[in-house]
Parts: C-alpha cells; sequence; structure tokens
C-alpha cells in the first residue's frame, strides 16, 4: 500500500498526514509541488497548511502547482485522494471536487475540536465508522465555510456524499458540511483533521480509524 503525500510552500500538517499514513501501515512518499509526476502509488495525501501564504484564495495557487496536473490525473484514472484542510480547498480549486470554502461566518480562525456525524459509510474512508456515527476532531482554519450554489447541495445530498457533517456548524457551511466526496467515493475534502486524532498521544483517536480502514480497503482492492 504505497501513498503520496504533496507538500507545498507552507503547507504545515504534511508530516502529519504522512505519519498517520504510516501508522495504518502504508509507506508513504513526499513529492515536492514542483515535480511534474507522482510515484506509483494508490492514495494521494493533499495536506493542511497555509500553501502558497493563502494568497489569493486559500488554496488557489496550490492548485495550479505542476503536480496538480498529475494528481487530477491520478484522481480521473480511478484513484483514492484526500484532502485535509487546505487540502479540501486545494480540491475544490483544481475543480476535483465542487463548491469553495469561503472566509468562516464569524471572520475568525477556529482552532479547537469539533463534534461531527459521519453522514455516509459507503467509501473506503468512512466505511469502518458506520453512518450516523459521532466523532470528534480538530479543526483549524478561518476559510472552512463551505459554500455550493443548491442545485449542487441537492445533488451531493441526493447521491449520498456528504461524508460529515458538524453538529454545531463552527464556520457557517451550507447544510452543516465538514467534508465531502466525489461521485466515484474515491476523492474525499474534509476541514477537520483525522490526522490531528489518530494516536494516543493526541488525546483523541476518531481519525484514526479512517486511516486504517482506508489501507485495508485498498490493499484488498
Ligand atoms: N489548517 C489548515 O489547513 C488551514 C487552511 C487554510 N489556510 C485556512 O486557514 O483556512
Amino acid at each position: 500500500m504505497k501513498a503520496a503525500v504533496i507538500v507545498f510552500p507552507g503547507s504545515n500538517c504534511d508530516r502529519d498526514l504522512a505519519m498517520a499514513f504510516e501508522q495504518a501501515g502504508m509507506s508513504v512518499e513526499r513529492v515536492w509541488h514542483k515535480d511534474t509526476a507522482l510515484p506509483k502509488v494508490d492514495l494521494v495525501g493533499i495536506p493542511g497548511g497555509f500553501s502558497f501564504g493563502d494568497y489569493l484564495r486559500c488554496g488557489a495557487i496550490a492548485a495550479n502547482a505542476p503536480i496538480c496536473n498529475a494528481v487530477r490525473a491520478h484522481a480521473e484514472a480511478g484513484g483514492y485522494v484526500l484532502g485535509v484542510c487546505n487540502g479540501f480547498q486545494v480540491l475544490t480549486e483544481t475543480g476535483l471536487l465542487p463548491g469553495a470554502l469561503l472566509r468562516n461566518a464569524g471572520l475568525k480562525y477556529i482552532c479547537r475540536t469539533v463534534d461531527l456525524r459521519v453522514e455516509t459509510a459507503d467509501s473506503a474512508y468512512t466505511e469502518s465508522y458506520g453512518a450516523g456515527t459521532e466523532i470528534a476532531l480538530p479543526i483549524a482554519h478561518h476559510d472552512g465555510n463551505y459554500f455550493a450554489d443548491d442545485a449542487t447541495l441537492d445533488r451531493l445530498e441526493g447521491e449520498g456524499l456528504v461524508a460529515f457533517r458538524y453538529l454545531q456548524n463552527p464556520n457557517g457551511s451550507a447544510r452543516d458540511i465538514a467534508g465531502i466526496l466525489s461521485p466515484n467515493r474515491r476523492v474525499l475534502g474534509m476541514m477537520p483533521h483525522p490526522e490531528r486524532a489518530s494516536e494516543a498521544a493526541h488525546g483523541n483517536e476518531d481519525g484514526a480509524r479512517l486511516f486504517a480502514h482506508t489501507a485495508e480497503a485498498l490493499a484488498a482492492a
């Protein structure tokens, strides 16, 4: 089981994400944004952070980095991609996921643990939680306010592509959405950080199952 973690200038969760993948049994290569090709991997992780200083819009410059053509090709060929926080922002900016992450409704950076509900078990990432399970994960962002037009939101809900919802919406996200899946359920973007809640030393291991099950599901695929 092999994973790549993309590193942009300003990424600050790339080591954490790589470690979470490794603890789940994957071998991980970190890949610089200027590279034009990915190593042969099953899963690409796009980490949290402040790529290119969040200039222009969070994730907008990163989405146009050379490596993102390879990430797009990987996803379009049916590969798995997990984008966390800034990674989710990058995924919307690449067009691999619909919608956009706007400034938090309260205009403040929010850094705390929030309660979430797993909305679908129909993905490698969420299967082991079971639909309806409540978990807690940290958030740390100023642009986590998920926006999409009503037709897109209706489609996401109708096709069961909402992965996680906030129980108490912290940032104004449409329909309390905290994470969404692509139609083939292999691309997941989420604002909460499962890699920051994935070992005992974190004081919260709710994120560990996401990595463990994803590794198992990909090994079985
Ligand atoms: N933790 C992160 O990935 C932060 C994402 C982004 N820079 C924001 O603040 O919205």
